[in-house]
């Protein structure tokens, strides 16, 4: 699909889509409880689909009940050898670990951009836990043999907070006694909120300068409610609309959230945008914008709205954490250089840092998203203070996170058309 966006003013209110860390961490959190859970708010973009059909082949119940669905489960009984995590980072290194607590045989895989990120981490550390583990030379598919035998074990952090992710849920339902600790960790705020989560179900880690992960008594998980929040990475784009093309006011988002995202009101702030923050609701108004700093080493996923906002501001725009986007979905500091550079805005890579060339005009022009839903949604944003239209290819990308994207970007007054892509006989 082509989206053609047409630069204008923006003014509306919108919802924010549900956040697809805390959705995916709910169903993995019912999967390993007995009992029925009941997941309002929930989410349906790609990887929260994904997350549920693997539940679904490892054991769990799941049904739409009107809004909510609904997850029955009884812990971790695989029904099949194969589990396909689609294209979730998140969703294989969470459910790897869970899906070796049984004593299946099970081969997991996935596809799109999850079928070149690096999945070594786990030959080196399952099988330290008893599991046997090999993969297709750090890649996908993994090949798993469990039951996981929980212990005191040393892990490295510095590549991704989402295998920590994975061995703490699955941990949480068998452990005792046992401490990980954790090396170089990055994205700890992701790792809040794990263990927000599992608290919220049942379990609590006791844990020390997010370094060790103190497993004392064996807990269970506790089937129940819950409401997935509104997602601060996805209403970080609409922030950052409103603050460069007018004003918007963005509902279902907790400024007291556990979400390392809502770091972009910080941003927002030091750009000199207008904003006034509510407990469930945020309205931000463009201002006089200037270059500013930021450190997105724990908040990466904000790299792709920081560089739409920078854009938009007088001045260079240092962000520090460049190395942390080599392995998303596309390598994204080199594709936001390159797709931003289509528009006429020069970016920087230097080391760690990326620096951005802001306030010299944006330029209409063609871009892809490289099949990376971030890339597509800053675009987006990008296309509304351009000199003539932008046209996104491939820009079904969103619908890994937040499929409702370019309707809540109309909702809130911009101007686009779609474009589907023909279908070949
Ligand atoms: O735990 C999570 O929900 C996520 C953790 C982050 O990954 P890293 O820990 O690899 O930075 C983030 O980029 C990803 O989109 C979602
Ligand atoms: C990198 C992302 O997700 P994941 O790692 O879960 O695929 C993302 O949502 O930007």
């Amino acid at each position: 699909m082509k989206v053609i966006l047409s630069p204008g003013e923006i003014r509306g209110t919108v919802t924010a889509n549900p956040s697809k860390s805390a959705m995916q961490r709910a169903v993995a959190a019912a999967l390993l409880s007995n009992g029925r859970t009941l997941i309002h708010n929930p989410g349906f973009s790609n990887d929260c689909l994904a997350a549920l059909e693997v539940a679904e082949n490892l054991g769990a119940r799941i049904r739409r009940v009107g809004e909510d669905i609904e997850i029955t489960s009884n812990g971790v009984k695989p029904f099949y050898d194969t589990i396909n995590c689609g294209e979730s980072g998140l969703g294989i290194r969470m459910f790897t670990p869970i899906a070796a607590l049984a004593d299946l045989a099970i081969t997991i895989n996935g596809h799109g951009s999850l079928a070149t990120r690096p999945m070594d981490f786990f030959e080196q550390v399952l099988p330290q836990l008893g599991v046997q583990c090999s993969t297709n030379q750090g890649k996908l598919p993994l090949h798993i043999k469990g039951p996981l035998q929980p212990k005191d074990i040393t892990i490295d952090g510095s590549l991704s907070s989402q295998f920590l992710t994975g061995l703490l849920m699955a941990y949480g339902a068998v452990a005792e006694n046992a401490t990980i600790t954790v090396k170089d960790l990055k994205s700890k705020p992701y790792i809040a909120l794990t263990l927000q989560l599992m608290e919220q179900f049942g379990v609590k880690v006791e844990q020390r300068n997010f370094e060790q992960f103190r497993f004392g008594k064996k807990q269970a998980y506790r089937a129940g409610e819950y409401t997935v929040e509104g997602d601060w990475s996805g209403a970080a784009f609409l922030l950052v609309a409103a603050a460069v093309a007018g004003k918007a006011e963005v509902h279902h988002l907790n400024t007291q959230s556990a979400q390392s995202d809502k770091a972009i009101l910080q941003a927002l702030e030091k750009a000199g945008a207008h904003i006034m923050p509510g407990v469930f609701t945020v309205i931000v108004e463009k201002g006089g914008l200037q270059a500013f700093d930021f450190d997105a080493t724990d908040c990466p996923d904000l790299f792709p709205p920081l560089v739409a906002l920078a854009a938009n501001c007088n001045g260079t725009t240092k962000i520090k954490g460049v190395s942390r986007l080599a392995h998303k979905e596309s390598d994204r500091g080199k594709t936001l250089q390159e797709e931003f550079g289509k528009m006429g805005i020069r970016i920087e890579l230097m080391g760690d840092e990326m620096l951005v060339h802001g306030g010299t005009g944006i330029k209409g022009a063609g871009v892809h998203s490289h099949n990376d839903h971030r890339i597509a949604m800053a675009c987006g944003v990008a296309a509304l203070t351009a000199d003539k239209p932008v046209v996104i290819d491939n820009a079904e990308a969103i619908n890994k996170s937040y499929p409702e994207f370019f309707e809540h970007l109309q909702k809130i007054g911009a101007s686009l058309t779609r474009e589907e892509a023909a279908v070949k006989n």
